[in-house]
């Protein structure tokens, strides 16, 4: 573990040694570095993400610390922050300092809780915080607090971090050490006598006298709170894999995705982007537009076709062998919202051979008013999965006349998956609150909606690029003035 001890390394993760999950020989060397340099780009920086913030708690001598630093060592690629709860300590006063072995640093009282929220929700919203400097020589703060910054995942460690309701609510992941007692007894007494130099009989007497029955009271009751237990801490290797996996898939998501279980955000990478800027670019013709959506509407569809039941199929293999795979489900349909969703008919029909297709025709009268005025829809609908095709989820009203209409039908809300292209957070909070069973794919999260219910930054108005119209005056009976047309998204 090299010259520094578990808790200075998480301490100096505290102080703002961002790592990426330096490794231990390495800490020294970068917290020596001048500046502290910043390895990766934080979530933060490139917009939406709030970090994720993990709790963990139980008993003293649990294996918490040990347990967290497994954590920022396997999160290599993560910017990775550790609050300590017991930097928020109370200071003693003087007349307290002359009975210390009277005073409980076990109960809930003894930690200033407000200022730890405080901190938390700064750090939760991107601000950097001073941590205070806890003394357990002087059993006060001492100078030199440390500068935390907000980071991609933050960890709070300390015995009764589920203790304040306020504070669980911060957390995306609460983690409970469960260590027995006898193995944290007797870690406590070689650490409070060999690294704090205490005398056995006053670690012991503090340990019956507040420690063990502070235990019982505050700190097991919270335990119903975790999302996890680690039975053995740091030993549980895999319970520590689990976690790491956990929190990469988590922070691999846009924040929506924490809130809607149900909206999948395709993964993205530098040639999603890079077709995403083409087709948002006012400036592109028609030809790089259709040709560009295509290729992201065939990735959407892809990713929707994943979310379909399957059942598992062997075949045999050219050189005879047997491969054990899965059958393509076969009772599916699309469904457009035309005029922009038939866009996407043909990415559809590229990877599902001969699917039927039908369709809705939503008119728009005025921002809210919507109306369904065509449909035609396959005769046994509602004995199929539905793949409701739209390339932009806006305010959400249509699509929650389109699904109402499927609904009507008699589909299951469970079979209908949305896919889109952009969506904005308002459309999706629409959808999938009344509609929480369905799934939602898209492959970008808008900002949101502007004055005029248009999403921001949005790509304009899709029909009409895709189908080479947006040069056209409004003359058809298909294009009225904004408030009072059929939707031409
Ligand atoms: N699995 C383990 N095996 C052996 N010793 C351990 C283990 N986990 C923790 N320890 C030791 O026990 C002591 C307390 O562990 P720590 O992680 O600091 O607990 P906590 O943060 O819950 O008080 C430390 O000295 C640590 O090195
Ligand atoms: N001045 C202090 C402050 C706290 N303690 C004990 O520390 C324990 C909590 O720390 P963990 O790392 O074990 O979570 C707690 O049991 C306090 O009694 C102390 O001894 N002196
Ligand atoms: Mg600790």
């Amino acid at each position: 573990m090299g010259s520094k001890s578990l808790d200075e390394v998480l301490d100096a993760a505290a102080a703002g040694v961002h790592y990426s999950a330096f490794r231990l020989e390495e800490l020294d060397l970068k917290a020596s570095m001048s500046g502290l340099e910043q390895p990766t780009t934080s979530g933060l920086e490139n917009g939406h993400q709030e970090p994720f913030v993990i709790g963990v708690a139980g008993g003293a001598s649990s294996g918490k610390s040990t347990v967290c630093k497994m954590i920022i060592d396997q999160l290599r690629d993560q910017r990775v922050v550790v609050v300590t709860q017991e930097s928020f300590y109370y200071g003693l006063s003087d007349e307290e300092l002359v009975h210390v072995y009277d005073y409980n640093f076990d109960h809930p009282d003894a930690f200033d809780t407000d200022m730890l929220l405080s901190c938390m929700e700064n750090l939760k919203h991107g601000k950097a915080v001073d941590i205070p400097n806890y003394s357990f020589k002087t059993y006060k703060s001492v100078p030199g607090a440390r500068k935390v910054n907000p980071s991609d995942v933050i960890i709070l460690v300390g015995i009764l971090v589920f203790h304040d309701s306020r504070v669980r609510d911060l957390m995306n992941m609460k983690i409970f050490v469960d260590t027995d007692a006898d193995v944290r007894l007797t870690r406590r007494i070689r650490r409070d006598t060999i690294e704090k130099s205490r005398d056995i009989k006053i670690v012991l007497d503090q340990y019956s006298k507040f420690v063990k029955p502070a235990f019982d009271d505050f700190i097991l009751p919270t335990k119903k709170y975790a999302d996890i237990i680690i039975p053995r801490g740091g030993d549980n290797n895999v319970a520590i894999d689990l976690i790491v996996q956990h929190i990469r898939t988590k922070l691999g998501q846009h924040d929506l995705c924490k809130i809607h279980p149900n909206l999948y955000v395709i993964h993205t990478n530098y040639q999603i982007r890079g077709m995403h800027t083409i087709i948002r670019d006012a400036a592109t013709t028609t030809h790089d537009f259709i040709f560009y959506a295509d290729r992201l509407i065939r990735l959407v569809v892809e990713h929707g076709l994943g979310h379909l039941p399957f059942k598992e199929k062997q075949v045999i293999t050219p050189t005879g062998s047997v491969y054990t795979g899965v059958e393509f489900s076969k009772r599916l349909c699309g469904i457009s919202v035309i005029r922009s969703g038939e866009s996407m008919e043909n990415a559809l029909r590229a990877c599902c051979k001969g699917i039927k297709i039908g369709k809705i025709l939503i008119h728009r009268e005025g921002d809210n008013g919507q109306q369904l005025i065509y449909h035609n829809l396959p005769k046994d609908i509602a004995n199929r999965h539905v793949l409701l095709l739209d390339p932009i989820l806006g305010t959400g009203n249509s699509a929650v006349q389109a699904i109402s209409l499927l609904l009507k039908k008699g589909v299951q809300e469970a079979n209908i998956i949305f896919l889109n292209l952009i969506s904005a957070p308002q459309g999706v909070h629409v959808v999938s609150k009344k509609f929480p069973r369905l799934k939602i794919v898209t492959s970008e999260i808008e900002l949101g909606l502007n004055d005029d219910f248009r999403v921001i930054p949005g790509m304009g108005q899709f029909g009409d690029r895709y189908f080479g119209t947006d040069d056209y005056q409004s003359s058809t009976p298909f294009f009225g003035d904004d408030k009072n047309r059929v939707r031409l998204l």
